[in-house]
């Protein structure tokens, strides 16, 4: 049987916690009863924050960070809902938000570098008026 596809805007508009989807590993699984209180016996330990957290995203990086153990792996056979249709949505995300730390970064160095400069023009300035004001007596 083909999995079903599940595209970038589905992901996307299952990003509440009364309809939440998450993606790991290019598959897409549904953990809206997952982190609902009232159902106790499969809450998620680690809380619901962490996981809405990941709403919208590729949550496989976080998941991997915590290093689930196989029961975990287990659970998610149970909410899996399709295979992710590959999109360059979510890796559009990735350059901009390098370019706009690299911006930070540059905006940075800038600042470092004025404050190498403005106590050196200070002090070429107080010595040049020193020059000319012993220069003139
Ligand atoms: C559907 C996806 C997920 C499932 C099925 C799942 C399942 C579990 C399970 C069973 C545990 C207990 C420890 C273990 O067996 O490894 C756990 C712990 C934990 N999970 Fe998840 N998890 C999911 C997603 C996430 C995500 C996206 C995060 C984001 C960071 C996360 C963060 C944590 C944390 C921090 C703990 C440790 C809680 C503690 O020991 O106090 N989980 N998870």
């Amino acid at each position: 049987m083909a999995s079903k596809l599940v595209t970038y805007a589905e992901l996307k508009a299952h990003s509440t916690k009364d309809s939440l989807y998450i993606l790991l590993h290019e598959k897409v699984y549904d953990v809206t009863k997952f982190i609902d209180e009232r159902l106790i016996r499969r809450k998620h330990p680690g809380g619901d924050e962490v996981i809405i957290a990941e709403a919208g995203r590729d949550a496989t990086e976080a998941f991997e960070d915590v290093g689930h153990s196989d029961e975990a792996r287990v659970i998610l056979k149970d909410l899996y809902v399709g295979d992710f249709e590959k999109t360059d949505e979510l890796k559009t995300k990735g350059p901009s938000t390098s370019a706009s730390q690299s911006a930070v970064n540059s905006a940075v160095e800038q600042g470092s570098n004025m404050m190498y400069f403005v106590p050196l023009a200070m002090l070429g300035a107080y010595f040049a008026w020193r020059y000319y004001s012993s220069g003139s007596l």
